[in-house]
């Protein structure tokens, strides 16, 4: 990570000089073209006499100054080429000076003046050495600019290689840490999986996995407050199993726990989805009927409950006889109460035993 952050760091140093470099060759390149402008513009005073090539002439000499100024304030950067700029500058002043005093000479003697063929062939060898030295001031530049080209390239490279590195380390810890929260997910599903299930055991009776007698009391509860409410009733069938006893003697209890599991299924089959039905414990059942409008509905309920063992239940190819005695009670007909209403339902189911068994009884009646 240091490592990309160095190279990246590097990366912008280097192309920052690079591109200084560059502003300097351009600079050494303007110095010779000013020099050339303005010994063009003391040539064509010379040859003309016109003080319009001497605007020309000053023109280059201000940017030759301009430029020899900038060169030197930036030469601080670019040491190596300070012996040769150092020349130039003595150099571009001769230069001058001999251009000067050519242009002097012609207007004090008002022509062409023979010795000015002296001068000029002055002036050139001097313009011959000063691009000797831009030349040379060139050339180091340009190798250094290869250089930095070269460090660029590289931390190029290393920034490419660094940041597929951080890449692969960014993977690794995501797909580490996703693994991680899977792991976690999982046990936390299988921790609320063991929770829903204890707490379905603490309510639901293990044989038949319908509701147990805590639930019937917390349901009753429930349906004894909205009734309350909404002034609506409801009733309670209390059902014991008739003949259980005989079957478990006679075929042993697994065939019991069979029979209790079938008539389970049995009885929620002629339900509706609005009724309850829970075991209350042995072959007892409660059933909670939440909302009906005439107590006829009630008795119809109890004839189909009785009607299921009309004829034998058949459990792993045994025909079993068994019946169901039925207690009802109504709220609030029978009770105000819920436990009141349990017991008169309860009472209301030995009435039913007494009367004969496979019946249903409404509580004092
Ligand atoms: N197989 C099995 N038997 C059970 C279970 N719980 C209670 N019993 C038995 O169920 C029987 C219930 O007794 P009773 O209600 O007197 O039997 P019954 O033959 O239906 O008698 P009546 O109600 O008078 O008709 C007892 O023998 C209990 O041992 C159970 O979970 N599985």
């Amino acid at each position: 990570m240091l490592w990309l952050f160095i190279a990246m760091y590097q990366l912008v140093s280097f192309s920052e000089q690079k591109d200084s470099v560059d502003r300097q060759r351009y600079d050494v390149a303007a110095l010779a073209r000013a020099i050339t402008n303005a010994e063009s513009g003391q040539r064509g005073y010379l040859l003309t006499g016109h003080t319009l090539f001497l605007d020309t002439m000053e023109q280059g000499r201000a940017d030759t100054h301009t430029l020899v100024a900038r060169l030197d304030s930036q030469a601080s950067d670019f040491e190596l080429i300070r012996p040769e700029l150092g020349k130039v500058k003595q150099l571009i002043h001769r230069k001058f000076d001999v251009m000067d005093r050519s242009i002097q000479v012609q207007m004090r003697a008002g022509s062409y003046a023979s010795h000015l063929t002296v001068s000029k062939d002055k002036s050139r060898e001097l313009m011959k050495l000063i691009n000797d030295q831009l030349a040379q001031m060139d050339s180091k530049l340009q190798h250094l600019r290869s250089d930095y080209a070269q460090e660029i390239r590289q931390r190029v490279i290393e920034s490419v290689i660094g940041a597929v590195l951080l890449c692969i380390l960014i993977i690794g810890v995501l797909l580490f840490s996703y693994r991680n929260t899977t792991d976690l997910l999982g046990q936390m599903l299988e921790t609320q999986a063991v929770t829903e299930q204890l707490s379905h055991q603490v309510d639901h009776d293990l044989l038949t996995g319908l509701p147990n007698r805590r639930s019937v009391d917390e349901h009753l509860e429930n349906v004894f407050q909205r009734a309350r409410h909404v002034s609506k009733p409801f009733a309670i069938f209390f059902m014991d199993l008739d003949g259980f006893k005989h079957v478990n003697d006679e075929y042993g209890h697994e065939i019991g726990d069979a029979l209790l599991i079938e008539v389970a299924s049995m009885f929620q089959r002629v339900l509706r989805q609005t009724d309850f039905l829970a075991r209350q414990g042995g072959d007892e059942f409660v059933l909670v009927v939440g909302s009906y409008l005439h107590r006829m509905e009630l008795v119809q309920l109890a004839q189909r409950l009785i009607q299921l063992f009309a004829r034998p239940v058949i459990v792993r190819t045994m025909a079993l006889n068994i019946g169901v005695s039925i207690g009802i009670a109504e709220y609030p007909r029978h009770g105000k109460q819920v436990k009141q209403l349990l017991h008169a339902a309860d009472q209301a189911m030995y009435v039913s035993k007494k009367n004969g068994k496979n019946s249903y009884s409404f509580d004092g009646e």
